[in-house]
């Protein structure tokens, strides 16, 4: 095992493969050489295979399968002593074609879109070690250095476990989109609904969104290429029917059914840990779209990754008499962190123009556009 392996990215000029290069770059100090067909100047498919230590497949979910066993005829046997990976939002077909391979094998599955931050810190990554012995101790520096929360898996269990946490939330939520959009069901444009906003709307319209803003083969794919999901989606339309069903009829046995089949028998079986857990992690998603609805607020960017600045930053609030009322952070698109700031209601806009006014120029923070 070459403890500083040279990587190759398959579907390098995608999402991800562009995410991934400048994460084995900039946090593993690698070499990445990538190969893409919509990038006329990769790598080729046989330099890939002739000089990468570490073969990774970024590549649509439902070609991976049949593009890993190309590369493997091709590969025709030096792949031994090789390590090749996926992060196929799948698990089974790809892992099970790797397998195929004299490599040694492990699939990955971000459970996030390629994030604006350089490491997946704070989120889960789903590991299917198939066949690991020699790169085994590289494997580990590579999950150290992506900062995940790790969750090990076999493919079945993976496909499984996806065919409820994406293939039921994500057709969940196109069937409210295709609901949303249908002239007939609602009273106007979709827009006039957002005044009307419960927590729970905002944040499953978002979710709608998130889906229908990201690449639509992706999830089409994860529908399509999981041989666990017609059986999930055919029990939550049994259910949804169910519940339309009874409250068509509208008796008070249909209540009492209702009542029984989807509020208490749901509230024993999901216990009251995970209940409890919900509702607070839901509670304090609902402060947060609070806050954010605050126009009483200000984003700062701290272009100083250091100890101390934020307490800088804090002194200035304090020198125009400003009462801070909530701080989060987050990014920008751009990827930079940024702390947004809430105040109190007496904060009159002088007092935020002059901190806006001191910290020009001050080399402390730079306050972002809404
Ligand atoms: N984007 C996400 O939210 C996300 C999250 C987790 C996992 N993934 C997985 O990552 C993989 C890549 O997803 P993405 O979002 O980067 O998609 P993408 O469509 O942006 O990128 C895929 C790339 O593969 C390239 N490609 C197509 N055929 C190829 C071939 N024969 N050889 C080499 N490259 C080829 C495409 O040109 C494209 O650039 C998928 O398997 C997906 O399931 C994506
Ligand atoms: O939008 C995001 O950030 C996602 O989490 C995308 C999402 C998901 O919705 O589950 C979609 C496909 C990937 O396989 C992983 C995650």
């Amino acid at each position: 095992m070459n403890t500083s392996p040279l990587i190759g990215i398959v579907g390098s000029a995608g999402a991800y493969g562009r995410w991934l290069r400048r994460f084995f770059e900039a946090q593993m100090g690698l070499t990445v050489i990538g190969h893409d067909p919509a990038d006329a100047t990769s790598h080729s498919e046989e330099d890939l295979l002739t000089h990468a230590d570490v073969l990774l497949f970024s590549a649509p979910i439902r070609h991976t399968p049949a593009l890993i066993e190309r590369y493997i005829a091709q590969s025709a046997g030096r792949e031994s002593g090789k390590l090749w990976l996926d992060i196929t939002s799948v698990k089974v077909a790809p892992v099970a074609a790797m397998l195929h391979s004299q490599a040694e094998v492990v699939g990955l599955h971000p459970m996030t879109a390629p994030p604006k931050s350089p490491t997946l810190r704070g989120r889960v990554l789903v590991v299917c070690a198939a066949r690991i012995a020699r790169w085994k101790p590289w494997l580990s520096a590579l999950l150290a250095a992506l900062e995940a929360e790790c969750v090990v898996a076999t493919p079945e269990q993976h496909d499984r476990a996806m065919a409820l946490v994406q293939a039921l939330v994500h057709a969940g939520h196109l069937a409210q989109a295709s609901v949303l959009n249908d002239p007939a069901a609602r009273p106007g444009a979709l827009e006039t609904l957002l005044p009307f906003r419960s927590a729970s709307f905002e944040m499953d319209a978002a979710i709608a969104a998130r889906i229908l803003s990201l690449n639509p083969s992706i999830y089409e794919d994860i529908q399509f290429g999981n041989p666990y999901v017609p059986d999930v989606l055919r029990r939550a339309a049994e259910r949804l029917h169910r519940i339309a069903t009874l409250v068509g009829q509208g008796s008070d046995a249909a209540r009492n059914a209702f009542r029984q089949e989807f509020l208490l028998h749901n509230q024993q079986g999901f216990g009251d840990v995970v209940l409890a857990e919900g509702n607070y992690t839901f509670e304090r998603l609902g402060y947060l779209l609070a806050d954010l609805h605050d126009e009483h607020s200000m984003s700062i960017h701290l272009p100083e990754d250091r100890p101390g600045s934020l307490r800088d930053l804090l002194q200035i609030f304090e020198r125009h008499g400003v009462n801070i009322a909530s701080l989060h952070s987050s990014r920008t698109p751009a990827g930079e962190v940024h702390f947004r700031f809430g105040f109190s209601r007496d904060t009159r806009p002088t007092q935020l123009s002059e901190v806006a006014q001191t910290l020009q120029g001050s080399g402390i923070g730079r306050v972002l556009p809404d």
